[in-house]
This record gives structure tokens, sequence and C-alpha cells, in this order.
């Protein structure tokens, strides 16, 4: 099967054309190649497909097998597969996800696609659509909870899949391998949920690790860099309908939670290697 490595800000995944190859079990799969010792090694896999409703369409499992409704990252590093592989030639493109229909501006160099702008859809902040479990029906906006022994100020966000906000002084010292775990499974996430740990520099720039639903700790995380700034508007730490440096472990994205209460995000992507492997 041939396959493509390549990475939003250090999130990489294995990108398969199912134009071209036939992926009989994603879930299994991603599994067998996440593994960065026995296998390809990566956050997860993500398949390119044919869509019905849109130019392209795009499904995404996690290095557990457990399959997303939507990955900011992946529609970057898609955007850029399709023009420079020739499956387009155009620069506002259509893509499927299980979140609903994603729109992207490819912004080229030449016939190379140097960033891509996305526009993520509306942050969804009624709890049970998140869903985190609430006995209110409104926005889950730093509200205490018991996370093993301590107790945490959340903001919960829904940009097509789960996010757990927590704002703290320091990100860098954090020991996201013991606390990571503790949010991903907590009984308030019916689904599991993926955790921001969010230092605020200044009322335009936000720093933020990550520890991924299914995936562990990564390098970025597009939807949550989107969840992140959407959290810090609701908490007062940035003005909402200005441009945000979102700085992850793996680079910047810049995010707008705009006045209609969609997210914009623009961030690069790039290609790390092509190849087949047997399976
Ligand atoms: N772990 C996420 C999917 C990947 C999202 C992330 N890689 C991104 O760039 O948005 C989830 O289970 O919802």
């Amino acid at each position: 099967m041939k396959f493509t490595k390549m990475q939003g800000i250090g999130n990489d995944y294995i990108y398969v054309n199912c134009f071209e190859e036939q992926v009989v079990n994603p879930e299994q799969l991603s599994v067998r190649l996440s593994d960065r010792r026995f296998g390809i090694g990566g956050d997860g896999l993500i398949l390119i497909m044919p869509s019905q409703i849109a130019d392209f369409k795009m499904r995404i499992f996690n290095a557990d097998g457990s399959e997303a409704m939507m990955c900011g990252n992946g529609t970057r590093c898609i955007g850029k597969y399709v023009y420079e592989h020739g499956l387009t030639n155009k620069t506002h493109i259509t893509l499927e996800t299980n979140s609903g229909i994603k729109y992207l501006e490819l912004h080229c160099t030449g016939d190379q696609v140097t960033s891509v702008t996305v526009d993520m859809g509306k942050a969804i902040l009624t709890p049970r659509e998140i869903p985190v479990e609430s006995d209110s029906q409104e926005p889950f906006v730093a509200k205490p909870v018991q996370v093993g022994d301590r107790l945490e100020r959340l903001t919960c966000v829904s940009v097509g899949n789960p996010h757990a906000v927590v704002f703290c002084d320091r990100v860098e010292d954090l020991d996201l391998e013991k606390l990571g775990p503790l949010f991903e499974h907590h009984a308030i996430f019916p689904d599991r949920v993926n955790t921001e740990f969010v230092r605020v520099i200044d009322d335009h720039t936000l720093q933020m690790r990550v520890w991924e639903r299914g995936s562990g700790e990564t390098l970025a995380c597009g939807t949550g860099a989107c969840a992140t700034t959407v959290a810090a508007v609701l908490n007062g730490y940035c003005p909402q309908g200005e441009p945000i440096l979102v700085k992850l472990r793996g680079g910047d994205l810049t995010i707008t939670y705009q006045a209609d209460g969609t997210v914009m995000m623009t961030g690069p992507a790039e290609e790390v290697f092509q190849g087949e492997i047997n399976l």
C-alpha cells in the first residue's frame, strides 16, 4: 500500500489516497502503522476519499484506532496533498468530515501550497453537544471539576470534536503522561476528551500543550488550538473577532473566533516522505 507521511506543525499522520488504494480495516491499520517502532510512526491514519457532497472526504483515526470526527491539522495537509498531487487545481476546496463540510483556502507560492486557511465552522458550547455532563445547559466556562487530587477549572468547547481547556501559569513542566489520562477518561466526558493546558502570554498570544484523545501528547492539535482560542475569549483573556497567535510545541497557528461564532484557522502543512508498505 502506498502512503504519504505529512505533518501540520508536528502533528504527523499517515495519509492514504483512497482514489488509488483500498483500506479494509482502518481502525486496526491505524494502530499498526502509527507505532513508532513496529510501524511507520505517526499520531494516526487519515484517509483521503471521494465524496458525493464535497470535493473530497476525510476520515481520521487516532493512534489507538478510535475514529475521530475532525482533525484541524489534517485538513490543511489534505488541502496541500490534493493540490500538489494533481487531484484538483482549485484553491478553494470543500472537504466532507464526520463533523460536516469544511471550507479550505489554499495559499500558494507557484505550484506549492505554503499555508491553508480553514473555516472550522461554529464553535459548539452547549454541554450536551460537546458532550460533557453538566447540571446546566449554559456554556461550561471555568467550572470547577475534581480531576485526580486537584480541583481544576475547565472550559469545554467542541469544534467538531470535544475539548477541555485548562488555563495554567506554566505549561512546560506539566507531567502530561500523568495528567492527560485523568482528563481523557474522566466520567464527565462520555466520549472521552482532548485536553489543552494553556498559558496566556498576552491578549493576542497563547501558549498550549495538548493531550489528545486516542493519541496522547501531540506536538500540535488544530481543533485544540481553535477550542483554546474560543475558551480564552469566553474567559475574557482575548478579544473576539481578532487573530490570536497560538504557540504549540510543534509551531504556531493563527486562530480567529469570529463574531458570528465561527472559527477560522490558518497554518502550514508539510509533506515529509512518500512510501510503500507490505501489509
Ligand atoms: N484526537 C482528536 C482527533 C485529532 C485532532 C487533532 N490532531 C487536530 O489537529 O485537530 C480526537 O479524537 O478528537
